[in-house]
């Protein structure tokens, strides 16, 4: 890890890091490092607890700790912020990997369409077009999946400007955003116009293709302070995310059917520990060296064995920015509403 041969610990920051892909992460960061500083950044407290408790027992010497977030709401990313900056004058590394996705149902006439077609497996590792999904109103008036899976996370990052990165250009200063996308992330499902997706079918991939261009225009605008963003997409990954589609009994039953599909869809990982291979290789890269225009996807072989991918958007510069120019539109006009009430 770059920060570590600084004398100051090296702190990381996981959202939604209580199960799955976030949980996974945290225990192989610890296994990676057990002198890193973990913090869970999570909405619910037991849960949070709970994971903290899990982690201590298998790494004893550990230091990790706790702080309330739920990205769905403004109020408690800026009460959250503020614990952070309280607690940390620097974090090394924020991952971005809370996130959800309501779905109704599953187009099976579409996925029985698309088994003996030639976008077979295209489909597998993406999933697009496969899902119903629906979406709904958080108490700030923003649609759900946008607020829980990019807006919060932008707020946080702004938030927490002063405690990443840094104007010298000492490399022990850099930070890592590293953002939990995915391959679902598609263009032709995200609008500028649209930016919550209010009027679309599928809030999901519009959320994680905003998640892609955020990235690219955060590198453009923070790489001078040394702060670094990149874009991952697990793979299809067994967590309460795709027991949510179809029963965790389902997706056990259907095992090595899906191993074997790795031969041709190698972002089939499954686990969570292999799900979490490239958040944790982020880590132990030179930021400079990575490219902002690739997203990093976790792979996993047939005999089980996982592994770092490289695919290549193609995300422009001017579209960063102007996401973010409409991002800091909507904080602001909430900022507004909340000092009216
Ligand atoms: N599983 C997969 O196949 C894939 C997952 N991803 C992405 O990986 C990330 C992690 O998901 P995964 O581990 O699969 O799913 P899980 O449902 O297991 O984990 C999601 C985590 O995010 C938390 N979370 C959800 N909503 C909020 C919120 N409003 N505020 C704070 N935390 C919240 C959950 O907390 P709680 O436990 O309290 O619900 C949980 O800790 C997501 O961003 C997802 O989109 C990407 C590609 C594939
Ligand atoms: C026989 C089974 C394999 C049938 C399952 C069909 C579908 C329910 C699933 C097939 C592919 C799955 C997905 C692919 C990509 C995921 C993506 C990376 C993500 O971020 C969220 C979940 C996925 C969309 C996932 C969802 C289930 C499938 C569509």
């Amino acid at each position: 890890m770059n920060a570590m041969a600084n004398s100051r610990r090296t702190v990381a920051v996981i959202t939604g890091a209580n199960a799955g892909i976030g949980y996974a992460l945290a225990e192989r960061l610890l296994k990676k490092s057990s002198k890193i500083h973990l913090c869970l950044a999570c909405r619910n407290k037991a849960r949070a607890e709970e994971a903290a408790d899990k982690l201590k027992q298998k790494f004893p010497d550990a230091d990790v700790d706790i702080v309330l977030l739920d990205t769905s709401s403004v109020a408690s990313v800026h009460r959250a912020a503020a614990e952070l900056r309280n607690r940390y004058d620097h974090i090394d590394y924020l991952y971005l990997n809370a996130g959800m996705m309501k779905v109704t149902g599953v187009d099976w006439g579409y996925f029985w369409r698309g088994l003996f077609s030639s976008r077979v497996f295209y489909m597998f590792a993406t999933g697009e077009g496969l899902l119903v999904h629906e979406d709904e109103v958080t108490d700030d008036g923003l649609q759900g999946v946008f607020e829980t899976n990019l807006f919060g996370h932008y707020v946080l990052v702004k938030e927490l400007e002063d405690r990443l990165g840094s104007s010298a250009s000492d490399r022990y200063n850099r930070s890592q955003l590293i953002w939990t996308s995915s391959s679902n992330a598609t263009r032709k499902n995200f609008s500028m116009e649209d930016l919550q997706h209010e009027h679309g079918k599928d809030p999901y991939s519009s959320s994680k293709f905003a998640m892609d261009i955020l990235s690219v225009g955060l590198n453009d605008s923070m790489n001078k302070r040394n702060v670094y963003s990149h874009v991952v997409c697990p793979g299809l990954v067994m967590t309460n995310l795709t027991y949510g589609i179809l029963p965790a009994w389902f997706w056990t039953l259907i095992m090595p059917f899906i191993c074997l599909l790795r031969i041709f869809v190698p972002g089939m990982t499954y686990s969570a520990p292999n799900g979490a291979e490239a958040l944790v290789w982020l880590s132990t890269q030179d930021p400079v060296s990575l490219d902002p225009q690739v997203k990093y996807q976790s792979f996993c072989g047939v005999t089980g064995h996982s592994y770092v991918n490289q695919e290549k958007m193609s995300i422009g510069v001017d579209e960063g920015q102007e996401l973010i120019k409409k991002l800091d539109e909507i904080d602001e006009s909430l900022q507004k509403k909340c000092s009216k009430n």
